[in-house]
């Protein structure tokens, strides 16, 4: 059974309508995350599944029961900000026993749940600590901390690794990654800008354009078969590249994407020619960056080092059938 199912919802700021005829299912146990360039509805429909705003017309199912009219502590769900918002006077055990405080749960019940969910996310050292005593990455733990011990259905989260470094975030992605797996029967709903996050942690990701879903699927699903120009261009790192006009006529295609790692120096004469900028080696890897005259760079990215110079002319061309084709209205061609 889908632990929550949107059906035709729409959202209304007045006349300005933000989400659009949105239909979704997540699974218990699911991963999704939300992704999607700035102002496209992310964080609307995270606060519209959570109760925080009202729909304006649809149906947001949670667990099998409608909750259309349903505050929010009611519907079963807990979310996890950006800002972690713990009470700062509070030692992070009482940050995570407040809620079950207020449901006046017997004293040694709230420290059975309090002490599994410090186990999970080895916060056990750091109990009696305030939050202003806690790294980013900690405080982080504790505001997940006070989530699971609420038992939800239903975990969202709105781009909650923003404000920490770029090692923590890795290390917070692995241990949320972890901890959707330790809590199957629960539904993960994760905001962020980042697709790499997405792309890491997900098992489903839904891409959104103001305010339509554009596509649902796995990570590698969205990677290898994007279902229109807007899905190819979002999702990869560095982008897919894209031909068109005089050179993407030989594919008869408005468009021909051929992402970095699926394209290879042809010096017997390759589909495209450019003349080399400049090249990045990553040690592993390498991109190299070529000017064939548009206002992007293309670029190649090729295992090892690259020894290839500015100036130089190279012609290149996609490996095998690894290259996607796209009509005038940004559809895929079959190939
Ligand atoms: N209270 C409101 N009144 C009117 N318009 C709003 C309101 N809240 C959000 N919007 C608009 O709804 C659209 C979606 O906003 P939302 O915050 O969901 O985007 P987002 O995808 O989460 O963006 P970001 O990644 O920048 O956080 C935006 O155009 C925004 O201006």
């Amino acid at each position: 059974m889908a632990d929550v199912k949107i059906s035709s919802l729409y959202k209304r700021y007045g006349a300005v309508e933000v989400l659009k005829n949105i239909n979704l299912e997540i699974r218990s146990g699911e991963f999704v995350a939300f992704v999607g360039p700035s102002g496209c509805g992310k964080s609307t429909l995270l606060r519209c599944i959570s109760g925080l705003e009202p729909i304006s017309d649809g149906t947001l199912e949670i667990g099998g029961r409608v909750v259309n009219d349903i505050g929010p502590s009611q519907r079963g769900i807990a979310m996890v900000f950006q800002s972690y918002a713990l009470y700062p006077h509070k030692t992070v055990y009482d940050n995570m026993a407040y809620s079950l405080q207020l449901q006046k749960l017997p004293k040694d019940q709230i420290d059975r749940m309090v002490m599994a969910a410090a186990e999970k996310l080895q916060l056990v050292p750091y109990l009696k600590r305030l939050p202003k005593a806690l790294s980013g990455g900690q405080r982080q733990r504790v505001a997940i901390g006070r989530a699971i011990v609420r038992n939800p259905k239903v975990f969202l989260f709105d781009e909650p690794l923003s404000n920490l470094d770029a090692s923590l975030r890795v290390q917070m992605r692995i241990e949320i990654a972890q901890l959707n797996k330790n809590l199957s029967d629960t539904a993960m709903i994760y905001v962020t800008h980042d697709q790499v996050e997405a792309m890491t942690m997900a098992d489903k990701i839904v891409v959104l354009r103001d305010g339509v879903v554009q596509q649902v699927g796995s990570p590698l699903e969205l990677y290898e078969n994007p279902q229109n120009l807007f899905v190819a261009k979002f999702i990869g790192s560095p982008e897919m590249n894209f031909m068109t006009g005089e050179d993407a006529r030989g594919y008869r295609a408005e468009t021909v994407g051929v992402r970095p790692e699926h394209l290879t120096i042809d010096s017997s004469g390759g589909a495209w020619s450019g003349t080399v900028m400049h090249s990045e080696n990553l040690g592993s890897d390498s991109y190299i960056y070529i000017d064939m005259g548009g206002t992007k760079p293309i670029i190649i990215r090729q295992e090892g080092k690259s020894d290839y110079r500015a100036g130089e002319r190279l012609s290149f061309s996609p490996k095998g059938d690894r290259y996607h084709l796209f009509d005038a209205g940004g559809r895929p061609l079959t190939h």
